[in-house]
């Protein structure tokens, strides 16, 4: 590997982010491992296939949709970049991996205190007459029989009176979101961020896991979460819901491997929601990469619906902003060829004032228009409850 290694002392790693104002960045929480990996300043992007042996790690993207058209996504994804400098936080140690000729220089990795922030914002749009518009459409091609889920989603634009602090969103992020995947990707102006609870797909060795996580039921007070996991557990819709995720994912994953273990449904609980949620693990073939996988699963019925192809169109038919990076896969790749790629849920897309914060709900027959609202607002928060 030819990059050099040194430990850090910072007293919050977002210094080391904040050293690079401008530049090309990538912020990666993973809860699971407790391992913060911040990338900074374009080494290169990979061709497909090449090998990652020279790098600590690579930050892989693709848009939900393979392409997309709007001026606000342009340049952002579809891409797998190495990093000139990588901070790498796990077991209380931070660890520098800086690229021989790239190194930024000490001195200039100054020790900056993240504040939050709180910004006034407005919101732009009250858009419930839109969602029933698109709820109503979905709905019938359910009843048509031509899907039996589609998930859907808005678009909330919100203008901050100041340009937003990505730093204090990603502090805020972080404090609020124990159990998500805090993830940042600064390019030209733009943040895509998020926290996300939901894992597309695992890879270590020959060992792959991907999450079916689907079917929500609002968390109201502490005190009644068990009753609450309870209902969720026992209730048929949500189990519907849950059910075609994975069955997908399992039936992908036998597809590809001679052994698939399906785990047992729990709750996965979140700052405002609970989750329906089923680890599904399989035994890789050799010669299957992380991405490969990624290619295979994504999107599962979680975030496009089932079957696949048929609600995918609908989505593109009917939903009125463009996806981009919202529901994709975003990753980060060791080495090796192993690591992890979440979905860009609970996320939005920051242009200096403006907000573009984006929320969906799997729609099934049974699905009524204004709890799904509720539901989608509930999980803006996430983003909302970071400003
Ligand atoms: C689509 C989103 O979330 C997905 C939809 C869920 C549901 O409909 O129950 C639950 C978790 C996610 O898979 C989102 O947060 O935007």
């Amino acid at each position: 590997m030819l990059y050099q290694q040194k430990e850090l002392h910072l007293k919050d790693a977002l210094s080391f982010w904040q050293s690079f104002k401008h530049e090309e960045r990538v912020f990666f929480y993973n809860p699971l491992e407790q391992k913060l990996i911040i990338g900074a300043r374009r080494l290169k992007a990979l061709h497909e296939g090449a090998s990652y042996l020279q790098f600590p790690y690579v930050f892989s993207t693709r848009t939900f949709f393979p392409t997309v058209k709007e001026q606000k996504w342009a340049g952002l994804g579809n891409e797998t970049i190495a990093f000139a400098n990588y901070l790498v936080v796990m077991d209380g140690k931070q660890i520098l991996y800086s690229y021989k000729d790239c190194f930024l220089g000490w001195d200039n990795i100054q020790e900056q205190e993240p504040t939050s922030r709180s910004h006034v914002y407005e919101m732009m749009t009250d858009d419930y007459g839109d969602w029933q518009e698109l709820f109503n459409n979905v709905q019938q091609e359910i009843m048509l029989g031509k899907v039996k889920k589609v998930v859907i989603s808005r678009e909330m634009k919100i203008a901050c009176n100041t340009s937003v602090s990505v730093e204090s969103v990603l502090k805020n992020l972080l404090e609020k979101n124990p159990n998500s995947f805090v993830f940042a990707y600064y390019k030209e102006g733009k943040t895509f961020i998020g926290a996300t609870p939901e894992v597309l797909v695992c890879k270590e060795k020959e060992q792959v896991i991907s999450h079916a996580l689907a079917g929500t039921i609002l968390r109201s007070e502490p005190g009644q979460d068990e009753k609450q996991k309870n209902l969720l557990l026992n209730d048929p819709k949500n189990r519907h819901e849950h059910q075609v995720v994975l069955d997908y994912i399992t039936s992908v994953m036998k597809r590809f491997s001679d052994e698939v273990i399906v785990g047992e449904t729990t709750t996965l609980t979140l700052k405002n929601l609970h989750h329906l949620k089923t680890c599904i693990k399989a035994k890789s073939d050799d010669n299957s990469s992380l991405q490969d996988w990624v290619e295979r699963l994504h999107p599962t019925p979680a975030l496009g619906g089932y079957p696949v192809r048929e609600a995918l169109e609908i989505i593109s038919r009917y939903e009125t902003h463009e996806r981009g990076l919202y529901a994709a896969p975003i990753g980060m790749i060791n080495e090796h060829g192993d690591g992890i790629f979440v979905v860009g849920i609970r996320s939005a897309l920051i242009d200096k004032n403006m907000v573009y914060a984006y929320a969906g709900c799997g729609i099934v027959e049974k699905s009524e228009c204004a709890q799904e609202y509720l539901e989608s607002n509930n999980k803006m928060k996430s983003i909302l409850e970071s400003l």
